[in-house]
C-alpha cells in the first residue's frame, strides 16, 4: 500500500506549497515591509518569519536596571508570510482555495484584519507599490479571476451559474452602497432570521476587467480619514460580493472583507468627535466579529450575530454547513507598532488554539470520531501535505492508538505519517476511504465500517 503511494508521496513538497482545503476557518498573519517614515525614523524591525505558519515577535522589553532587551515570542498560524511575499503569493494560500467552495452552492469569506496602516487594503483590494493603486493585484480580483476561470471549467460551465458583484461599505453602523452613489440602505432580517440589505445593487459581470473597473468604482468613494499610522486610512469596512446565481436562484458567494483599521481612540490624530465615534464603532463591531467567529469555533449554539452591523450582514456568510473562512492578520513590523503587532498577534493565535481542537469534531466528519481527532492534532503539519492531489481521494486510516496522534504532532513529514501509522501497527484497510474534498460535510464520507 505504502509503495504504491511511496513515488507520489515522494513528490509532496514539504515547505510552502500550494495549499490544500483543509480548515473550516483558516488563520494566516502578512508582514508588510518597513515603510519609507520607519526606515527614515530608523525604527527596528520587531518581527521575524523564519518559516510556514511560524512567525517571530522580538518585544521591546526594559529590565529593572533599565537595560533594554528583546523578548522573543513565537506564534504558530496556518501560514505567515514574510515582507517580500506578494499579494498573489497571500491570495494563493488564503482566498484561492476558497473560490471552489462557492461553485459547490457554499459560501466564503475572506476577511483582512489589522492594525490601520498594516496592509489590508493593499493586500484585499490591490497593489499601491507603483504610483496608482493597482487593482487587478489584489485579493478581489485574483478571486474574480480564479472564478471566471472555473466558471469555464466544464464540470462548471454545464450549471449555468450567472456571476454578480455587490460592494458595499458599512461605516459607523450603516450600509452605503459603494456602486450606486454610496446610498444608504436598510437591512432587514425576516423571521428565519435571514438577512436582507433592502435595493443593494448586484452588478452583473462577464470579465475580470468589469469586476476591476467596480473594484475601482467602489474604492473611490470609500469612506476614509487621517490616523496616526496613515494619511490615507480606510474608515470602513468594505465588503465585496462575488455571488452565483442559478438564474434568479442564489448557488454561492464569496465575501471579500476589508476591515477598517483598528486603533486605540487616544491615537486618532484628531480628537474631534466625529472620529471618536468612528473608532469606537469600529471597535465595537471588530470586536462582535471576533465573538462570532469565537461562538462559531466552539460550535456554541448561540452566535452573537446582531451585535453589530457588520456581524448581521455576514450572517449568512458564516453559518450553514458548507462555509468557510480566512482570517488574514496584517502586521506592521515597525517598533512603532510593537503593542498593535502583539495584539494582533495574540488575537490570531487565540484563534488558532479556539479553532485546533473544537470545529473538526462535529462538522466536518460525520460519525468518524477517530479521524475527527487525528485533524485536529495535525492542522498545522502533517494533513496539510498530506491530502494533495492526486492522493487526497485515498487517504486511509484506522485503528489508530492514542499515542500515535501525539507522535504525528512532532513529525512534520508525510513519509513520516504512514511509516507512524504502520509502527503503531495500524492496518491500511482499502474498504475505508475517506474521501475529502474540501472538507465539507456533503463531501467528506466514510465508506465502510469500522470507524467510531
Ligand atoms: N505588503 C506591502 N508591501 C508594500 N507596501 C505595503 C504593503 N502593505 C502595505 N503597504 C503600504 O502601506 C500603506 C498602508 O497600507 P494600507 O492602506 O493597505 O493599510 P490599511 O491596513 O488598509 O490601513 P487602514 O486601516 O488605515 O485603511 C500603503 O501606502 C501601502 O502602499
Amino acid at each position: 500500500m505504502i509503495e504504491e503511494y511511496r513515488e507520489t508521496l515522494e513528490k509532496v513538497p514539504l515547505s510552502l506549497t500550494d495549499p490544500v482545503e483543509l480548515h473550516r476557518i483558516c488563520v494566516c498573519v502578512r508582514k508588510r515591509p518597513l515603510n519609507k517614515k520607519e526606515v527614515t525614523r530608523k525604527e527596528i524591525d520587531v518581527v521575524t518569519v523564519p518559516g510556514k505558519g511560524v512567525l517571530l515577535f522580538h518585544e521591546p522589553k526594559q529590565k529593572v536596571d533599565l537595560t533594554k532587551y528583546l523578548d522573543n515570542q513565537l506564534f504558530h498560524f496556518d501560514y505567515s508570510f514574510d515582507e517580500s511575499s506578494t499579494n498573489d503569493l497571500v491570495y494563493r494560500f488564503t482566498a484561492k482555495p476558497l473560490v471552489k467552495t462557492i461553485f459547490e452552492g457554499g459560501r466564503a469569506t475572506c476577511f483582512a484584519y489589522g492594525q490601520t496602516g498594516s496592509g489590508k487594503t493593499h493586500t484585499m483590494g490591490g497593489d499601491f507599490s507603483g504610483k496608482a493603486q493597482d487593482s487587478s493585484k489584489g485579493v478581489y480580483s485574483l478571486a474574480a479571476h480564479d472564478v471566471f476561470n472555473l466558471l469555464q471549467q466544464r464540470r462548471y460551465a454545464d450549471m449555468d451559474l450567472s456571476p454578480y458583484v455587490t460592494f458595499f461599505e458599512i461605516y459607523n453602523g450603516k450600509v452605503f452602497d459603494l456602486l450606486n452613489k454610496k446610498t444608504k440602505l436598510r437591512v432587514l432580517e425576516d423571521e428565519g432570521q435571514q438577512v436582507q440589505v433592502v435595493g443593494l445593487q448586484e452588478v452583473p459581470v462577464s470579465s475580470v476587467d468589469d469586476v476591476i473597473r467596480l473594484i475601482e468604482k467602489g474604492s473611490a468613494c470609500r469612506t476614509s480619514g487621517q490616523t496616526f499610522a496613515n494619511t490615507n486610512s480606510s474608515r470602513s469596512h468594505a465588503v465585496l460580493q462575488v455571488i452565483l446565481r442559478h438564474g434568479k436562484q442564489l448557488h454561492g458567494k464569496f465575501s471579500l472583507v476589508d476591515l477598517a483599521g483598528n486603533e486605540r481612540g487616544t491615537d486618532v490624530s484628531s480628537n474631534d468627535r466625529k472620529t471618536m465615534v468612528e473608532t469606537a464603532e469600529i471597535n465595537r463591531s471588530l470586536l462582535a466579529l471576533k465573538e462570532c467567529i469565537r461562538s462559531l469555533g466552539q460550535n456554541s449554539e448561540h452566535i452573537p450575530f446582531r451585535m453589530s452591523k457588520l456581524t448581521q450582514v455576514l450572517r449568512d456568510s458564516f453559518i450553514g454547513e458548507n462555509s468557510r473562512t480566512c482570517m488574514i492578520a496584517m502586521i506592521s513590523p515597525g517598533m512603532n507598532s510593537c503593542d498593535y503587532t502583539l495584539n494582533t498577534l495574540r488575537y490570531a493565535d487565540r484563534y488558532m488554539r479556539l479553532l485546533e481542537i473544537k470545529h473538526a469534531s462535529t462538522h466536518f466528519l460525520r460519525g468518524s470520531r477517530t479521524v475527527a481527532r487525528s485533524f485536529s492534532v495535525m492542522r498545522n503539519s502533517l494533513l496539510t501535505c498530506v491530502f494533495q492531489e492526486p492522493i487526497e481521494e485515498l487517504i486511509q486510516i484506522s485503528e489508530v492508538e492514542e499515542k500515535f496522534y501525539e507522535d504525528l504532532q512532532v513529525s512534520g513529514n508525510v513519509l513520516a505519517l504512514f511509516d507512524t501509522l504502520l509502527a503503531y501497527g495500524a492496518r491500511l484497510h482499502s474498504r475505508y476511504f475517506i474521501h475529502l474534498n474540501g472538507l465539507s460535510t456533503q463531501k467528506c464520507e466514510v465508506k465502510g465500517s469500522g470507524f467510531e
